[in-house]
């Protein structure tokens, strides 16, 4: 039995267009978006316990263990799970590198959460199929059956409904403005339109690039002006929208020189990076996928 896996990304995603189509009756938004794997992640590493128990082996400024999302995912599967033989579950000792800013709209903790789901299904022997674990990830947000799909995605629902999209090769330039947004507050506030039309997959797929509007980017951006700002700046080098419920801004390139010129530019106020596309989740070889998906 394998008992440590080091190094496990967490990709970032980049919502590339996000409509708010409606509200549902309990009220979480009903969304159009498509996700896009970025290159850019955390990376986590796991040891497995005898003794059941789950720890967070590194503390995560501002989250508390029993809230990290890992930690929850953990659980979630240690409960979803058969006890071994002897009928004592397996445990792990989880390490988080964050590389991607919290609030930030990049996914991160939801990715962080779908890595969990992925290495402890493996590590433990665990034996759930993918839409099992997309099953359970829903439970701790919106995002992390993205994750767990393991591709591109053009999303419905509250971002749970999912259909492979094939996506050009593209880079990204990301601003992260500084600020932590916080998701809830975006989508209670009063000025949100919710009544885009909703379009169809091939409209998106007929004209990837600029497609759309991030619906939730005008009330971030009057909520946290450095959102704006880095918007306006970026907006000189080509179509600049938020990610998410953001903070942050992304413009993408055909190349990667184009990615590198704009950050020869950047002003000093700004952390920013580049990001190559990807077509597949790092750890895409360890889920069980199967004729269950779409
Ligand atoms: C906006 C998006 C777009 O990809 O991403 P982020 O900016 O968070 O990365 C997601 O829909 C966010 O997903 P996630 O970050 O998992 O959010 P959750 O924890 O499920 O929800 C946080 C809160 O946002 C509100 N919420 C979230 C999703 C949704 N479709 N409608 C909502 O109204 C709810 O009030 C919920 O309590
Ligand atoms: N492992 C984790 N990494 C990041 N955030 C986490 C984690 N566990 C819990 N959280 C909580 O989830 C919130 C949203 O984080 P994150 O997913 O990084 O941002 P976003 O949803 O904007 O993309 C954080 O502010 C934090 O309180």
């Amino acid at each position: 039995m394998t008992r440590t896996l080091h190094n496990c990304p967490a990709p970032a995603k980049l919502n590339l267009f996000l409509h708010v189509t409606g509200r549902r009756e309990d009220g979480y938004h009903l969304l159009q978006t498509v996700f896009q794997l970025i290159d850019r992640c955390d990376t986590l590493d796991f040891e497995l316990r005898e003794d059941g128990l789950i720890k967070r082996g590194n503390a995560v400024p501002g989250v508390a263990e029993s809230d990290d999302l890992t930690v929850r995912a953990a659980a979630l599967l240690q409960s979803a799970t058969r006890p071994s033989a002897d009928g004592k579950p397996l445990g792990a000792n989880i390490r988080i590198n964050k590389c991607l800013p919290m609030g930030g709209g990049l996914g991160g903790g939801s990715s962080d959460a779908a890595t969990t789901l992925i290495a402890l299904n493996y590590l433990w022997q665990a034996g759930l199929s993918n839409l099992e674990l997309m099953k359970l990830g829903v439970q701790l947000g919106a995002d992390v059956p993205f994750f767990l799909l393991g591709e591109n995605a053009f999303a419905e629902g509250i971002g749970e409904a999912l259909h492979v999209l094939a996506l050009p090769k593209r880079w990204f330039v990301v601003i992260e403005p500084g600020v932590s947004v916080p998701t809830a507050a975006i989508f209670r506030s009063a000025d949100l339109t919710r009544d885009t039309k909703p379009v169809r997959i091939t409209d998106f797929s007929n004209a990837p690039n600029g497609f759309g509007k991030n619906d939730l980017q005008a009330v971030a951006a009057k909520l946290f002006p450095p959102i704006a700002e880095a918007i306006k700046w970026l907006g000189k080098f080509g179509d600049a929208r938020m990610t998410g419920s953001g903070a942050c801004v992304f413009c993408s390139f055909e190349s990667e020189r184009e990615a590198d010129r704009v950050l020869e530019q950047m002003p000093p106020q700004w952390k920013a990076w580049k990001a190559e596309a990807l077509m597949q989740h790092p750890l895409a070889h360890l889920l069980n996928r199967n004729q269950e998906l779409v």
